[in-house]
């Protein structure tokens, strides 16, 4: 992955192969990645080589090289607020940080600086449980356990800030830890009600009101009851087939039938196959606005579950319709889920191996690409510091990524760095790949196909749209093909 890129991807589980040793701890597999973050299961040095049984802990590497200052700064918060927050609580049902390592290698930039947060290693997420066929005790089990973490983070005034099945963790002996505190936020206010958090969170779990929230100084507001509505949409993906209960094909498509819902203008249509008890709860979890929800706080959730009625017949089945139709086996694949229920995210800006060049001329793709541009684009960056220089300093040049259905992080740009103002030819406009937000919180999932000099590597990459203010008439692109993870 830090050779040249090309059009087939990078794999970022390579960051750290295994065997790498990291202060007291080796790496020995790859678990899985964020938008900031890759994490791999490792085991202490002592036990290096001793057998099975050894992979006691996950260690999650935030690499900050490369970045630009304002992506740096955004990890450095990340990180800052799992230590803190690692440092500050302590409870069975939350993920424990065991200690933090920030990585030495003056040799290879991509890794050094990188935060290495070490933790308890879970067995699975909660995300590979999707659409299996729980069984309902189980998943009243399992809810129990998710509920009683987030009635001890509201207690102790916290807000979780990114609660999806993905941050919550099984562990070996079955209990359910919630983890991923890089958007915890205390609770602030004269009646520690609220608390301002970073403008990022997942799009598919964040309630209605923080797609209309104003972004101030100290970030956006949020509350307790944000947890709750990313609560019910999980309990919603628990209980029915692992899909949202919003309907569309991009996670911007459900967000604006998430609003469509929350203005009255379209009923919650949930799952008729979802028991009623859980289909009530799931309901009130997903009431359209905060004072709505405000009642149904994790404590009282307990509560109801604590009084459910024993399951009947039809509700001891499994909670996932696990027989439903083929065309849904795309929803439980968990690489299409990831893809789908994508980061809200800020944009990379990678300055490692940063190729200068001028401009493009015309016409300059690869000899793979004889055919003409059909459009061009002027590369704009939201930075005015950055706008009003032209000495092309890498911390104000942008990246172009390599597949724009990946998140657009690091490990998926090419070499070929942009700057304002630089022109470059298009191919074609992708409408639906990662969904992307900047640093003004402009957000779009609109992507063009870009031309890039002979000799970079590839010869074509991505452009997200929010990075020029052109709008070119040019094709739509054919769907990418989907590069190596
Ligand atoms: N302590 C852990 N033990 C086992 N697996 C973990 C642990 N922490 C995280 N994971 C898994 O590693 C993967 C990446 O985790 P990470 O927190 O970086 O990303 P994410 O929560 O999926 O994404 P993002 O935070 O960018 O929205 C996830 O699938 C998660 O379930």
């Amino acid at each position: 992955m830090r050779g040249p890129a090309d059009t087939s991807g990078s794999d970022r589980a390579e960051l750290l192969p295994p065997g790498y040793r990291v202060d007291r701890w080796v790496v020995t597999e790859p678990i899985g990645s964020g938008g900031w973050a890759t994490v791999y299961a490792g085991r202490p040095v002592e036990e290096a080589g001793e057998g099975a049984g050894q992979e006691s802990v996950a260690l999650k590497v935030l690499p900050t090289a490369g970045l630009s200052p304002h992506q740096a700064r955004k990890v450095a918060e990340t990180a800052r607020r799992e230590v803190e927050f690692g440092r500050r609580s302590s409870h069975p049902r939350l993920i424990r940080l065991l200690d933090t390592v920030v990585l030495g290698e003056p040799d290879d930039p991509l890794l050094d600086g990188a935060i290495v947060l070490v933790m308890e290693r879970a067995e699975r997420s909660l995300r590979d449980l999707l659409g299996t066929g729980v069984r309902e005790a189980e998943a009243a089990r399992l809810v129990t356990g998710i509920c009683e973490g987030l009635a001890h983070l509201h207690r102790s005034g916290w807000v979780h800030g990114d609660l999806k099945p993905d941050n919550i963790l099984l562990m070996a002996d079955g209990s359910v830890k919630l983890s991923d505190f890089g958007l915890v936020t205390p609770l602030t206010g004269t009646h520690g009600t609220h608390g301002y958090a970073p403008p990022m969170g997942t799009f598919d779990y964040l309630p209605p009101e923080r797609w209309k929230a104003p972004l101030g100084e100290r970030g956006v507001e949020v509350r307790p009851s944000a947890d709750i509505w990313a609560l019910g949409i999980t309990l919603y993906e628990l209980f029915g087939s692992g899909s949202s209960p919003f309907p569309g094909a991009t996670p911007m498509a459900r967000g604006a039938a998430t609003q469509e819902y929350a203005d009255g203008r379209a009923p919650l249509r949930l799952d008729g196959t979802i028991a009623p008890f859980w289909r009530a709860l799931v309901t009130d979890c997903l009431a359209p606005t905060h004072a709505a929800r405000a009642p149904h706080t994790a404590e009282s959730l307990l509560a109801r579950i604590g009084r459910r009625p024993a399951p009947g017949p039809d509700t001891a089945e499994p909670s996932g319709p696990s027989g439903r139709s083929a065309s849904r086996g795309a929803d439980r694949n968990p690489v299409a889920l990831r893809r789908r229920r994508a980061a809200f995210m800020t944009l990379a800006a990678c300055a490692v191996g940063a190729t200068i060049w001028p401009h493009l001329a015309p016409g300059s793709a690869s000899g793979a690409r004889a055919d003409e541009p059909t459009g061009r684009i002027k590369v704009f960056n939201v930075e005015r510091t950055c706008r009003d220089r032209t000495d092309r300093d890498p911390e104000c040049s942008l990246g172009l990524a390599i597949d724009p259905m990946r998140p657009y992080t690091i490990d998926n740009v090419v070499e070929t760095r942009v700057w304002h103002g630089d022109e470059l030819a298009v191919d074609c406009r992708l409408a639906d790949g990662m969904p992307i937000i900047d640093e003004t919180d402009a957000h779009s999932a609109a992507w063009y196909r870009v031309r890039i000099p002979r000799g970079s590597g590839a010869s074509t990459a991505w452009l997200p749209a929010i990075r020029t203010k052109d709008r070119p008439s040019v094709p739509d692109c054919p769907p990418p093909t989907p590069s190596r993870r």
